[in-house]
């Protein structure tokens, strides 16, 4: 793994990456109660907050709007994904490369595997060459590590998501993206098995501020070093204010109560 504390994607140790390549993952749908963010520039915009050390996006997301915000926020490349069209095995095809990521100015790629799959075996060979293009570049590697197939009935327990994180270093990413396992001492067991490497915490679907803050801050109490999130901040009304009590509790390691209390 690589020293990424230098990184532009981590601050003060911890990364809050905001995600925003659900218009591939799922379709236009999770934009219907918030039709404006349906303009990618509107989640650029929310990205600019200082929270926030990168925007993660898809190809034609990063080449048509990343341009004019490229001073402001941090790219963190998405180089797979697929659409919920598909109806296979879970598999996520290569988009983009890195040496194209690193053209339109890249700070970081990012790269779903989806081990327990019956494309594994193609999505690891897949990951091990962005992982290898990655370190010519520099540029950090985010797992989107997610356990997930026909052979996996639950992609939360605890044992999957210690796996998930292992799987992560072992495969030599530098930042494990993870579901919360749902409890403190499983994310602190999946945080342990990750070694030295950094694990963030999947955002999930929108729940309410004071679920959600404390779900981030007992991720943070059980070693985790941040929170890669789209739903949960920009399906807000006010995803500022959400984002203001986010870096109260990941970099300043405060409650949800006192965030959402300095918040109001
Ligand atoms: O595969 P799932 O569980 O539908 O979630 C995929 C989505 O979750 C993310 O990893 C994080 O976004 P959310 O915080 O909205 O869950 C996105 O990058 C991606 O689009």
């Amino acid at each position: 793994m690589l020293p990424i504390d230098d990184s532009p994607i981590v601050r003060d140790g911890k990364s809050l990456i905001l995600a925003m390549d659900h218009g591939l993952e799922h379709g236009p749908v999770d934009f219907e109660e918030v039709p404006e963010k349906l303009d990618p520039s509107t989640v650029f915009e929310t990205a600019t907050h200082d929270a926030v050390t990168a925007m993660a996006v898809q190809k034609g997301i990063a080449e048509g709007y990343y341009p004019s915000y490229e001073d402001d926020v941090n790219l963190l490349a998405k180089l797979n994904g697929t659409s919920n069209l598909w109806m296979g095995e879970p598999d996520s095809p290569v988009n983009w490369s890195v040496d194209y990521a690193a053209e339109i100015g890249a700070d970081a790629v990012g790269f779903t595997v989806y081990s327990g799959s019956n494309h594994e075996v193609e999505m690891f060979e897949e990951f091990r060459e962005v992982q290898e293009q990655a370190r010519d570049y520099d540029l950090p590697v985010v797992m989107w590590s997610y356990p997930r197939g026909q052979g996996l009935k639950n992609d939360t327990k605890p044992s999957t998501i210690s796996y998930a994180t292992r799987i992560a270093l072992e495969l030599g990413a530098d930042i494990a993206k993870v579901k919360y396992p749902g409890s403190a001492e499983a994310m602190q067991h999946a945080c342990k098995a990750a070694g030295d490497m950094n694990v963030v915490m999947s955002g999930g679907s929108k729940t309410d501020d004071y679920e959600f803050l404390s779900t981030v801050e007992a991720a943070v109490n059980a070693g985790c070093c941040g929170l890669a999130v789209g739903r949960n901040v920009w399906q807000r009304e006010d995803p500022t204010r959400i984002l203001d009590a986010l870096e109260k509790v990941i970099y300043e390691e405060e409650t949800a109560d006192a965030a959402l209390e300095a918040t109001e």
